[in-house]
């Protein structure tokens, strides 16, 4: 097992920088609408996606099934899993973002989604993406108050995630500190250690949103963080 140390990572750097593609990974806890989300913003763009639930082995599923929470060790290499399939599936050829289309060009892109609930699994990713340039990450980290998601899960049925699981997800999440955030009133920051801030990524709070309006936030998200390309030249898309 690889160490929670460990900063190397096992992917190919791209080689022209410019076409970095955008790994956009939907973050949070579980039932938080990560799966809802992504799939809207990749209709909307046209662009491919990546569900992280898919990518967990088997043992992950079988222990979150009877109701006992991951350990670092058992999303470690999970989440570097997360990372190749994400460069892999984000390599072109990929759809050009048709809202921005025209003769407009941005990089092509991949949304991911990955509970990545602590400050250093979103570390490992940074370091298995940006770190090792092979692609632009941003975060989209969803969440929502405990009773809010208790409610979700109980409607919904056929998931392996069940309710007595969704402590552990809200103890165990480090909800991103971001500039946005820092000082709102009430706001207690993630890991508690006052850490750097993390301004890659954008943190949406859903309790009081309807699915709609979470999508729609995200999706502008997106499309500012792909716009502020436009102007760069990515052949072979
Ligand atoms: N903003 C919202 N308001 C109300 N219900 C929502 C909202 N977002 C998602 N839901 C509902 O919550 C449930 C969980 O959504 P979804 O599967 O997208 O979450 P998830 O984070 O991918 O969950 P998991 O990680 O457990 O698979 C779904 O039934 C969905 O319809
Ligand atoms: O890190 C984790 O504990 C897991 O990835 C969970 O978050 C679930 O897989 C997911 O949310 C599905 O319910």
């Amino acid at each position: 097992m690889a160490s929670l140390d460990e900063t190397e990572g096992d992917i190919s750097p791209v080689a022209d920088s410019h076409q970095l593609p955008h790994i956009f990974i939907i973050a949070g806890p579980s039932a938080t609408g990560k799966s809802t989300v992504a799939q809207a913003i990749a209709e909307t763009f046209g662009l491919p996606m990546v569900e992280g639930d898919d990518l967990h082995p088997q043992e992950n599923i079988d222990k979150m099934s009877q109701g006992h929470p991951l350990t670092d060790d058992d999303r470690w290499d999970w989440l570097k899993t997360v990372a190749s399939v994400s460069v892999d599936t984000s390599k072109p050829p990929t759809s050009p973002p048709h809202e921005l289309g025209g003769e407009r060009q941005c990089r092509p892109a991949c949304i991911t989604t990955c509970s990545a609930l602590k400050r250093k699994y979103r570390d490992l990713l940074r370091s298995q993406l940006s770190g090792l340039e092979t692609a632009i990450l941003h975060f989209i980290f969803l969440t929502a108050s405990e009773e809010e998601l208790l409610r979700r899960i109980e409607e919904r049925n056929n998931h392996f995630m069940k309710k007595n699981m969704v402590r552990s997800q809200i103890v165990t999440a480090e909800v991103p500190r971001t500039l946005e955030l820092d000082g709102e009133e009430g706001f207690e920051g993630s890991d508690g250690d006052g850490g750097d801030l993390e301004n890659d990524c954008t943190v949406i709070w859903t309790d009081n949103l309807s699915q709609d309006e979470v999508v729609e936030k995200a999706v502008e998200v997106v499309k500012q963080l792909m716009l502020s390309d436009i102007g760069t030249e990515i052949d072979g898309l």
